[in-house]
């Protein structure tokens, strides 16, 4: 088919669940969104880069805060214009479309679906500080945008060298989280990677093999969910199934493996999984109210927590099964959480449909105390 350049398709309709008549109605288009996160240097604007060129024949929306020394197209474009924000939007010779905006928010994403719209993909980079947990739930359930794109997963680079380091950095500090002044140092470098569902371990040749496993070990402790991958140069193997098409928000896989053996090896955040019995199809308003107490409340039911003891969850993914043969998924970034019907094909994915499993990723996360206060609400 023909696109004018001039008239992007139509992306606005959604219409969720609407007919299936037997014309082939063209189905509107939502675009996936992949925010690239990580600390300052670790390689997010290389990852962008290569991107940028690398042959993947695909309409990739790149959208930078700023682009690195090394992109020629830097010269055609103009940033910063005074205070006044200003985007430009470059085709680059592979297909790609390339922004420079100052502010990495829904407004660049908002003009991007306006002017262009024949693309298949955006990749988000965020500044080295961003905590992607505040801007994930943007794109997540956002009304406006959430017709047009889709969260298609959190991708967070870090630097091989020097993430134990920050990790454990006093000025990485996390402002605005409310920890008394108590608890452990909970840093940036952990939030992007707590909320991560990918991690990539770049500049790989900077560290041996021990230092390496050191890494991701301390990885693994803080996101049992997520998937490792380690790159030189931001140099990934393959785009689709590793950046690309994660799906990280409408499924739920891998849930039986997070969690287990927690080696408390990061004393901030860690992966918790909790166990879930068959559910008769009444409890799950219990399950829910559960969710709302740990999620908005950072209460564990039945436990008098300590102040300095609010649990924070950070991500959270479930699959409950029920009685009646029923398969019900949560995800949830922060307090915004979601419980919709397993997609078909995916019930039993990862494990037995004849049980389920709550994982949690946070801090002051304990975990024989979520297990015994999960099951004593849902039994009461
Ligand atoms: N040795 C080594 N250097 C790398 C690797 N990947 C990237 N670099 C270099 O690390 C520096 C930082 O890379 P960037 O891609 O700009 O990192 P960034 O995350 O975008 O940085 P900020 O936007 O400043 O937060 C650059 O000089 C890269 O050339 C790698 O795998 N190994
Ligand atoms: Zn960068």
């Amino acid at each position: 088919m023909d696109v004018d350049d001039d008239m992007p398709p139509e992306l606005v309709e959604t219409g969720q669940g609407g007919d299936e008549g037997d014309e082939p109605v063209e189905k509107p288009v939502k675009v996936p969104i992949t925010i690239v996160t990580g600390y300052l240097g670790a390689g997010k604007t290389t990852l962008l880069n290569y991107i940028l060129t690398a042959q993947h024949g695909k309409k990739i929306a790149v959208i930078m805060n700023e682009f690195g020394d090394s992109l020629d197209i830097e010269k055609s474009l103009t940033v910063n214009k005074g205070d006044e924000q200003v985007e430009e939007w470059l085709e680059v010779g592979n297909g790609c479309i390339c922004c420079s905006v100052k502010d990495t928010g829904v407004n660049a994403i908002e003009s991007l679906m306006e002017k262009k719209g024949a693309f298949d993909y955006i990749l988000l980079e965020t500044t080295g500080l961003a905590d992607p947990g505040n801007l994930a739930p943007l794109f997540w359930v956002d009304d406006g945008l959430g017709s047009t794109i889709y969260l298609d997963g959190i991708v967070t680079l870090v630097d091989a060298k020097n993430i134990l380091r920050s990790l454990d950095d006093p000025a990485g500090k996390v402002e605005g989280h409310d920890d008394h002044g108590h608890g452990p140092l909970m840093t940036t470098a952990h939030v992007q990677i707590s909320h991560a569902d990918v991690v990539v371990i770049n500049k790989s040749d900077l560290v041996d093999a021990a230092q390496l496993d050191q890494v991701k070990a301390r990885i693994q402790a803080i996101n049992g969910l997520a998937k490792l991958h380690i790159t030189t140069q931001s140099a990934v193997p393959d785009l689709e199934g590793f950046l690309l098409d994660l799906h990280a928000y409408d499924q739920v896989d891998k849930l039986d493996t997070a969690g287990k053996g927690h080696s408390h090896l990061d004393p901030t955040i860690s992966t918790v999984a909790i166990d879930v019995p068959l559910l008769e199809p009444g409890q799950l308003a219990k399950v829910d109210g559960w969710l709302r107490a740990v999620l908005w409340e950072s209460e564990v039911p039945g436990v008098d927590t300590k102040e300095d003891e609010a649990v924070e969850v950070h991500r959270s993914k479930a699959r409950l099964a029920f009685t009646n043969g029923d398969i019900k998924m949560v995800q949830g970034v922060r307090e915004v959480f979601e419980v919709f019907d397993a997609p078909n094909g995916s019930a039993g994915e990862g494990g037995s449909s004849r049980s389920g499993k709550i994982v949690l990723i946070g801090r002051q996360l304990r975990e024989a105390e979520l297990q015994r206060s999960f099951l004593a609400t849902i039994q009461a």
